[in-house]
């Protein structure tokens, strides 16, 4: 199938001196190529015009999106700004870490930081918490016998993050209906009227920040029903320059959103590696067998190199977060290529998570280079969670999740003498942005 471009608008142009690519629609721009085959079209741009380029955001804008690894530089530099992100979903991330800069960036991220941390998740008993929830839900699908994969690691991600907010299970109906509301700000015209996806985007988010203020004041009242956010708020309440309870309110949020889709996509992948790897699922059940339990702290997760690389490499090869965005405050190198002021920035983490310049035999899916490597995990083996002072916040939370997930996975089949197959194509129906994740429509089956 050709790539979602428009064949009218073949014009070769430039804008500060850097090639426009050809084929972007009104309004849309190259959005629709960019969320149905972002690899093609990184690929086609590169062969065609070189390694930096324009793209077309449609909403959002023009991005010069650059494939030389110096790009990656850029993620560390003072004058390189993450306040973009706020200008493209100001709903969502508006007041939050994800979209600041310098000393408001660090006060808000070492105030939520060590919950975060591996000390911090063992002491809450975050790993404790998981476990159960895990196995229950592999056993309904042990029971159920085929499950549509992204569907089911989306729901099981929001019940998980749902618990660590401690959220009754009672409630997580209520929880669950507002989270896709919110959701929906993401995609949401600018038009706010009743019945419309921002009016019921907006009044999701006031309704689920206050019942985040309401977590925040129990956990002062010390009747928080988790370690994870008592730990944050005594955390904020003690930080120097004293932070507003609505910073630590949206950042909360931000902990909600971040968490979700990109897990679910990861988890989704593991499945379907698996599935489709049959030595990947050997390997993997020899490893359970031998632990005999979920792992419940971090401590526990070197007794699980299969798990952990089987993690790695998954995100390696499918980055759930494809491309991140910056503006750059003045004028800098790629380079060669000299960046304007102002210019808005496209870096695409998929990209180089695949590229032969940073990975040897990069499409092969190889749980061999993390077995068999001799020295530490480097700033470039985990992009796919950034780099910088940005880089994920819940990178211990997921690496611990999903090594619990793939053991649970593992133990649950084996003991009922199935295994992981494949019922549908996989390469239909992925999408790349804004989130990359499997077709939602490919069916696990165990059997
Ligand atoms: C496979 C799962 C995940 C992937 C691939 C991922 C990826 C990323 C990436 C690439 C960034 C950098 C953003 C930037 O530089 O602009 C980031 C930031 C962040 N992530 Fe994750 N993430 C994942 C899971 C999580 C989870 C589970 C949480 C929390 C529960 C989380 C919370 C955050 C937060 C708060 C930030 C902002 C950090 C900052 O701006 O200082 N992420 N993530």
């Amino acid at each position: 199938m050709d790539m979602l471009l428009n064949p009218l608008n073949r014009r070769h142009r430039l804008r500060h001196d850097i090639p426009v690519v050809p084929g972007a629609f009104p309004l849309v721009g190259h959005l629709p190529a960019v969320v149905c085959d972002l690899p093609r079209l990184l690929r086609r741009a590169e062969r065609t015009l070189g390694s930096h380029f324009w793209l077309d955001f449609g909403p959002a804008g023009h991005l010069m999106t650059s494939l030389d690894p110096d790009a990656l530089a850029l993620l560390r530099h003072k004058d390189v700004s993450s306040g973009l992100i706020e200008d493209i979903a100001p709903e969502l991330f508006g007041g939050t870490l994800v979209a600041q800069d310098g000393i408001a960036h660090r006060q808000a991220r070492d105030a939520i930081q060590a919950a975060l941390l591996p000390k911090g998740l063992t002491l809450a008993g975050i790993g404790e918490l998981f476990a159960p929830v895990i196995r229950a839900r592999v056993q309904r699908w042990r029971e159920r016998g085929d499950v549509t994969i992204l569907r089911e690691t989306g729901d099981l991600m929001l019940k998980l993050i749902f618990s660590l907010m401690g959220i009754p299970a009672q409630d997580l109906p209520g929880w669950h209906r507002k989270y896709r509301q919110l959701l929906q700000l993401i995609v949401a015209p600018p038009v706010d009227l009743p019945g419309l996806p921002l009016r019921r985007g907006r009044a999701a988010r006031d309704w689920i920040d206050a019942r985040l203020r309401e977590f925040v004041r129990a956990a002062r009242e010390h009747a928080s029903r988790t370690g994870l956010i008592n730990d944050m708020v005594s955390a904020f309440d003690r930080s120097d320059d004293a932070l507003s309870d609505d910073v630590l309110v949206a950042n909360i949020r931000l902990l909600l959103l971040g968490g979700h889709d990109t897990t679910a996509s990861t988890m989704a992948w593991m499945v379907i590696e698996l599935a489709r790897q049959p030595g990947l699922w050997d390997a993997l059940v020899e490893e359970a067998q031998r632990v005999g339990a979920v792992p419940t702290r971090h401590a526990d997760l070197a007794q699980c190199p299969v798990a952990e690389a089987l993690f790695r490499e998954t995100l390696r090869v499918h980055p759930a977060t494809p491309l991140l965005v910056r503006r750059a405050l003045r004028e800098l190198r790629i380079g060669q290529q000299r960046i304007p002021t102002g210019t808005d920035l496209c870096i695409p983490l998929l990209h180089f998570s695949t590229s032969a310049l940073l990975h040897e035999a990069p499409d092969q899916f190889r749980l061999a280079r993390w077995l068999q490597r001799t020295e530490p995990i480097r700033p470039v083996d985990m992009l796919q969670f950034g780099t910088g002072p940005h880089f994920c916040m819940g990178y211990h939370l997921v690496w611990l999740e999903l090594v619990q997930f793939c053991i649970a996975l593992a133990l649950t089949m084996h003991e009922a003498g199935v295994r992981p197959r494949l019922l549908s194509g996989v390469e239909k129906g992925r999408r790349y942005y804004p989130t990359a994740h499997p077709s939602m429509t490919i069916r696990i089956g165990f059997s």
